[in-house]
């Protein structure tokens, strides 16, 4: 699969880690930085990820910050993005049999590799259900 990544500066180990980790699964991984701990600003790295998927030069996106939240907010604002903050993998699940996500976002000072490749992997490997879950991701999609 074509998976984008991107982070702030809290973000620079775990968004390498799960990089190599997803390169040694198969998958194609874009790297849209950052890539080192210089401070920098999540929504420039958000909207990077969120152009990217918007683009369809990936299926799937990793948004990482120091919280999840900045970049979750920040991707969030493209309309072609449904980015979900997940801290577990039930959540990571959910987020794609009832939400359709084609983005998660980790906080990386509050969750550890392991944790965020059980994310990742549940994220990678749950279908979308439809039926009444796509009448209501149609839904969101009319203008706000
Ligand atoms: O967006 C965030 C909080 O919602 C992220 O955690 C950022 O990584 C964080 O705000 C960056 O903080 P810093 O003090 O500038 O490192």
């Amino acid at each position: 699969m074509r998976i984008a990544i991107a982070c702030d500066h809290a973000a620079v180990q775990l968004k390498d880690e799960l990089r190599e980790w997803l390169k040694g699964e198969g998958h194609e991984v874009r790297d849209l930085g950052t890539h080192d701990d210089s401070s920098v600003d999540y929504p420039d790295y958000g909207r990077r990820l969120a152009d990217t998927l918007a683009a369809g030069e990936a299926e799937r996106g990793i948004a990482l910050c120091g919280s999840g939240i900045g970049i979750m907010i920040a991707a969030n604002r493209n309309p072609a993005v449904r980015c979900a903050l997940v801290n577990e993998p039930l959540s990571a699940a959910l987020a794609r049999s009832h939400n359709d996500a084609n983005a998660i976002a980790m906080g990386a000072r509050l969750i550890g590799t392991e944790m965020a490749r059980a994310c990742v992997r549940a994220f990678l490997s749950t279908d979308f259900l439809g039926g009444r879950h796509a009448a209501r991701v149609d839904m969101l999609k009319e203008p706000a």
